[in-house]
């Protein structure tokens, strides 16, 4: 639906010169959504896909295993739209405390994503409201260390900023001017916390455009808009836990991504928006539900080979099975988790080294790192790495 311009166009200073920047008005919509027959059908279908990915989750042996590894393989995904340049492999690394194979910043922001995804996961646990603080406590995380730790972690911006364009006079876009961050925050969290609003999704959705409208922070609005959409699902219990990335999704079709923001800003097009993410919900959380499915594959398969090669068997499936939560380890924190000696583990991974389930990586003779090729290659197929 064609609403024309929802919001006001303020004079700004930024850069010197005065601009024009764009104050949207707040949530919900006004005319109120356009829920017609073939948009409810897709409401529907994406809450169905989500419902089969809560199931699985909940349903999976240990729900962590797959918790942990896509959340970091969220975490890469999302910064690769910032622009690092790391894999999931190179996280693991230097989570293992091993050098990674890109700069140490890249991996840094990587890391800082999880870290940033992980307190909020325990802070809406420990009973923490969906509020303003909390999105800051996000961002502190997610700008802790490396190149964001002077982009003003955990503040709202006091300075106008831009998107686009080599100034503000010539950018795509110009966000609210500073003053008026904070009551456009004040009303986005209004609108997240008001029982009377949109149901989950609905809510998810509309939320997403407005902060990234907002832009209330000097970067990281990108990567904190997109946790936004997972917390919004999960703390409105469709997920139990928060599956739900749609940085591929974007990453995908990013002009498309990027046109529709722009189409809900000039015309008010709340519905083509609407219809997008639902889209991106429906296709995400399926693919989500097939990778878990791959995974659980994969494990079986590899057990299965193990389980031939009588009195070595024993001690290499406990090996293997914290691999399968740690698909990227030494040796020694394989003896650890697995409760056997060193030289027990170093004879395990040499057993599955002899299957080709795991592989050495750095060549060298001590303190070698052996990965669980599968597990790793089938999460880059999920990244479109390969
Ligand atoms: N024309 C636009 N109107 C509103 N928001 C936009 C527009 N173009 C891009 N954006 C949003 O701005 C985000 C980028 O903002 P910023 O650079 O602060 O975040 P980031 O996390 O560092 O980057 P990225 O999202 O690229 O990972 C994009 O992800 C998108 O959500």
């Amino acid at each position: 639906m064609q609403r024309g311009t929802l919001g006001q166009w303020d004079t700004s200073i930024a850069g010197g010169e005065a601009v024009r920047a764009f104050v949207p008005a707040p949530l919900p919509p006004k005319p109120p959504l356009a829920l017609d027959a073939p948009r409810l059908q897709r409401l529907e279908r994406a809450l169905l896909a989500l419902g089969r990915l809560d199931a699985i989750a909940a349903l999976l042996p240990e729900p962590d295993i797959f918790l942990y590894a896509y959340v970091r393989q969220e975490a890469v995904l999302s910064s690769q739209i910032e622009g690092t340049q790391s894999s999931l492999s190179d996280l693991l690394l230097f989570e293992l405390d091993a050098a990674p194979g890109v700069p140490l910043d890249d991996v840094v922001e990587v890391s800082n994503y999880v870290a940033a995804l992980e307190h909020g996961v325990a802070r809406l646990r420990e009973g923490f409201p969906l509020c303003n603080r909390l999105i800051r406590e996000l961002h502190e995380k997610l700008m802790a260390r490396g190149r964001g730790a002077t982009k003003a972690p955990g503040q709202f911006r006091t300075t106008q900023n831009w998107i686009g364009g080599s100034r503000p006079g010539n950018a795509v876009f110009v966000p609210p001017p500073p003053q008026a961050v904070e009551p456009c925050m004040a009303e986005l969290e209004r609108f997240l916390n008001d029982p009377a609003g949109p149901g989950a999704l609905v809510k998810a959705a509309l939320a997403h455009v407005q902060f990234e409208t907002i832009h209330p922070f000097l970067d990281g609005n990108g990567r904190v808009g997109r946790l936004l959409i997972a917390f919004i699902l999960h703390h409105e219990g469709v997920l139990r836990q928060p599956l739900l990335y749609l940085s591929l999704f974007f990453k995908r079709h990013r002009a498309e991504y990027y046109r529709q923001l722009d189409a809900v800003r000039l015309s008010g097009d709340w519905e083509a928006w609407l219809d997008f993410f639902l889209e991106g919900v429906a296709v995400t959380a399926q693919d989500a539900v097939d990778t878990a499915h791959r995974l659980l594959a994969l494990f079986a398969a590899d057990r299965a080979r193990i389980l031939p090669r009588g009195r070595a068997a024993p001690n290499a499936l406990r090996v293997f099975d914290v691999l399968r939560h740690r698909p990227v380890a030494n040796i020694k924190l394989l003896a650890d988790r697995a409760s056997v000696s060193f030289a027990t583990a170093a004879r395990a991974v040499e057993a599955l080294e002899q299957l080709s389930i795991v592989r050495e990586i750095t060549g060298r003779a001590r303190e070698r790192v052996f990965v669980y090729g599968g597990y790793l290659d089938l999460l880059a197929r999920v990244g479109g790495e390969a």
